[in-house]
């Protein structure tokens, strides 16, 4: 049970605070097997979760994608027939919010009880 377990997404405006280095070095242990990388100027959250086919890896963005209309925050998903990457960032403030976080944490426990 990790510190992000019970957090929802908070509205997200321009003005919404962007993480800073210290607060991402923070937050990267409660959501392992993320990786932070940099698109550009903008940081982001990447994971890749193998699938063993292509229904599984649909299944899987359908779960991702009525979690992400309920909080609406959004990932970029990129479907394929043994894998679905998945990338948070908040494109309001061009980089990293706590909301992605969050939403990369339940990504990965919607996941781990899809894998079973
Ligand atoms: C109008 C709507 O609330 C906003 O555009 C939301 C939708 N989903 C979103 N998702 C993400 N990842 N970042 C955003 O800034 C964002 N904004």
């Amino acid at each position: 049970m990790g510190t992000l377990d019970h957090l929802k997404c908070e509205a997200c405006s321009v003005n919404a605070h962007r993480l800073s280095a210290d607060e991402i070095a923070s937050l990267m242990p409660d959501v392992p097997h993320w990786e932070l990388i940099e698109d550009g100027t903008i940081q982001k959250l990447k994971r890749v979760f193998r699938t063993d086919n292509f229904i599984q890896s649909i299944a899987l963005t359908n779960a991702i994608a009525e979690q992400a209309e309920k909080e609406n925050h959004h990932p970029q998903l990129i479907v394929e027939y043994s894998s679905v990457t998945v990338i948070w960032w908040t494109h309001k403030i061009h980089g990293l919010h706590k909301n992605d976080f969050i939403m990369a944490y339940h990504t990965s426990t919607l996941y781990a009880n899809m894998a079973g």
